[in-house]
């Protein structure tokens, strides 16, 4: 395991010992980053037995452990992520809202290797380790996951050698995720990732979604095939649509205003999620107006699958911007 040491009680200034780490997760952690950790670095991270929460001039980010979920993105002390009341973050469950981490399959597969996992994958749904910290500027961590940590039955169910780094940096109106997916194994597996971010939003009758225009949909609601031709797409009933090779950067705005900005590397796609009103449907979703203040734009890499040979490594980044 990878050796975090305390220095303190509950605000924490983490000493990352490499010569101390152990197992293949840690050992490629070391290789990965090793030499551009800051050793005895003080910080503003805080972390419980669940979670760990970095904050940096009136902004912070918190992770849960669980999934490697984001709960809470704030800046300036505002929330920007929607996170459901009835949200089960004791890891018994994937978390309703902030950023699930999906991979290796999108929704559920009906053929192939991945066909006997559950919709959306393990990630989601196993505990990762907190790797530490690797720069102070702008304030980034790090979180791993292989198949030690995964359950008996997942990994029975998908049988491969991966290593997942999560990396998430808070700058003071940004928020950077990037997802590495190495294959460490001696055979090839094809994934599909996505961030399955929830954004806050104050009404989603005001609320658009550009950069989408001309861009090819799968409609899950219609169960159709299309070109989107609205300049804003506009939220009024359930939508679930996968927007596949999105060239553009996307926009969430309100009212005209924009909310926020979304860059992505190496994800693709784009999934605009908002149930509507079924979500009362859903037993973790609460309250039964929250889908007013909710819409998932999911940067993904879903529309196809990626092989990854032995020794391949995948990075997929995310940045979004905060506006307003
Ligand atoms: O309830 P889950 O498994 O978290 O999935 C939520 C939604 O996630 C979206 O990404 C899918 O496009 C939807 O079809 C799905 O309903």
């Amino acid at each position: 395991m990878i050796s975090l040491r305390h220095c303190s009680h509950q605000s924490l200034k983490y000493l990352f010992t490499r010569s101390a780490s152990r197992g293949p997760l840690a050992d490629f952690f070391n290789r990965l980053i090793g030499t551009h950790i800051h050793q005895s670095l003080k910080m503003p991270i805080e972390q419980t037995d669940s979670d760990v929460t970095l904050s940096h001039a009136g902004s912070s980010v918190k992770v849960l452990l669980h999934g490697a979920n984001i709960l809470s993105w704030k800046v300036n002390g505002r929330e920007k992520l929607f996170l459901s009341e009835a949200a089960i973050l004791d890891g018994t469950k994937a978390v309703r809202g902030g950023v699930p981490l999906v991979f290796p399959v999108f929704g559920k597969a009906t053929s192939g290797p991945t066909a006997t996992l559950p919709q959306h994958g393990f990630a989601r749904l196993s505990t990762w380790e907190f790797l530490g910290q690797t720069t102070e500027d702008p304030l980034t961590v790090q979180f791993g996951l292989g198949p030690e940590n995964v359950s008996k039955e997942l990994q029975s169910a998908w049988p491969y050698d991966f290593t997942l780094i999560f990396s998430v940096s808070l700058g003071s109106d940004t928020l950077e995720t990037s997802l590495s997916i190495t294959n460490p194994g001696n055979v090839a597996w094809d994934f599909q990732t996505l961030l399955h971010t929830y954004f806050y939003i104050p009404d989603v009758n005001k609320v658009a979604v550009t950069g989408l225009t001309g861009v090819s949909v799968k409609d899950k609601v219609t169960k159709t095939d299309y070109s989107e031709t609205s300049k804003d797409v506009t939220i009024a009933s359930e939508v679930d649509r996968v927007y596949e090779n999105v060239a553009e950067p996307v926009s969430i705005t309100s009212d005209g205003k924009t909310l926020f900005e979304i860059t992505r590397k190496n994800l693709d796609d784009v999934v605009v999620w908002n149930p509507w009103t079924n979500c009362t449907k859903m037993g973790d979703f609460k309250p039964a107006t929250g889908y007013k203040n909710m819409i998932c734009v999911e940067a993904g890499s879903v529309s196809k699958w990626t092989s990854l040979a032995p020794g391949e490594t995948y990075v997929a980044v995310e940045t979004v911007k905060a506006l307003l």
